[in-house]
């Protein structure tokens, strides 16, 4: 399998703060949510990606090419949604437009000119001015019409409202369909999460703790109920007890196997929610 983009034990000092090493290998057709706590390296993993942050070591390719040598291949292959643009306050969207439009070839005005519409992004309206909901209705509404195969958004809904959530969930899915595109999206809105991610990718604290299918690690994580008190030693896959007869499973066919090989019976199980999932992760 050709992937899409390859991020091959890369690693980041900054100060004391060490990032990685991270390995991530993401086909194409593929949402990755990149989720961790406050300042876990998110951004910066992103930024490296995206050659605006160096990397001390380790390799970022893109479609098999290891070396893009110049910036116009680069910008032919990725796009990025950074939190927030900086130095565009005096300038009107449609001007920011006129000068981020020019350096991608792919660009779709047509479908820029729809998400403006669907987002009412007042073009002529200078940055600054905009709220910081609008502000990120345009940096994804160019982010998208680049139409690059790569895309990485940060945070690309954190100050948005719930109607504009829904139809920018919509409009990436359906962007997904214009053929093989890769994203990556960094994320605290479990809702997003849920509706969006194929896989998970999860740092803490600077440490990658890996990639996941999201829809195996949700039937991954059970919680179970139990008549009698369990034992005292651990099942395997426990991560957590609530008193004794409730019992949190990170591998659900491992606990099954060992309740059965104990001839232990529960009385109920159930998966948990993402946010449960994430936060076990997490802690
Ligand atoms: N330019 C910089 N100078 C100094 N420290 C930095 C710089 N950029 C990032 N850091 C530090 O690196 C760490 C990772 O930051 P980063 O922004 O990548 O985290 P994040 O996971 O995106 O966080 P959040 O979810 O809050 O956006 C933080 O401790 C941050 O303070």
């Amino acid at each position: 399998m050709q992937h899409a983009l390859v991020v091959e034990k890369v690693e980041k000092l900054i100060g004391d703060f060490e990032i990685g090493p991270i390995t991530l290998k993401l086909e194409p057709g593929t949402i990755t949510a990149l989720v961790g706590d406050n300042g876990a390296g998110k951004s910066t993993l992103l930024k490296m990606i995206m050659r605006l942050v160096k990397k001390d070591s380790g390799r970022i390719s893109v479609t098999g090419v290891a070396d893009i040598d110049t910036e116009e291949q680069w910008k032919k292959n990725v796009s990025y949604m950074p939190q927030a643009l900086t130095g565009v306050d005096p300038f009107t969207c449609q001007k920011i437009k006129e000068l981020v439009s020019r350096w991608y070839p792919t660009w779709d005005e047509s479908f820029f000119q729809h998400l403006v519409q669907e987002f009412d992004i007042p073009l002529g309206k200078k940055y600054g001015k905009l709220s910081q909901g609008v502000q990120q209705k345009l940096s994804v509404a160019m982010a998208l019409a680049k139409d690059t195969e790569i895309l990485l958004l940060d945070e690309p809904t954190s100050n948005m409202d719930i109607l504009s959530k829904g139809k920018l969930m919509n409009e990436l899915m359906k962007w997904m369909e214009r053929g093989e595109k890769t994203v990556i999206v960094a994320s605290h809105q479990v809702d997003d999460i849920k509706k969006l991610a194929d896989y998970i990718a999860f740092m803490k604290k600077g440490d990658y703790l890996g990639i996941y299918e999201k829809e195996e690690l949700i039937e991954n994580y059970k919680k179970y109920w139990f008549k009698e008190p369990l034992p005292t030693f651990l099942i395997e896959g426990e991560i957590a007890r609530n008193g004794d007869k409730v019992l949190v499973s990170e591998n659900a066919t491992k606990t099954d196997q060992h309740l059965f090989d104990e001839g232990i019976q529960w009385i109920d199980q159930q998966s948990l929610d993402l946010d449960e999932v994430i936060t076990f992760k997490l802690t």
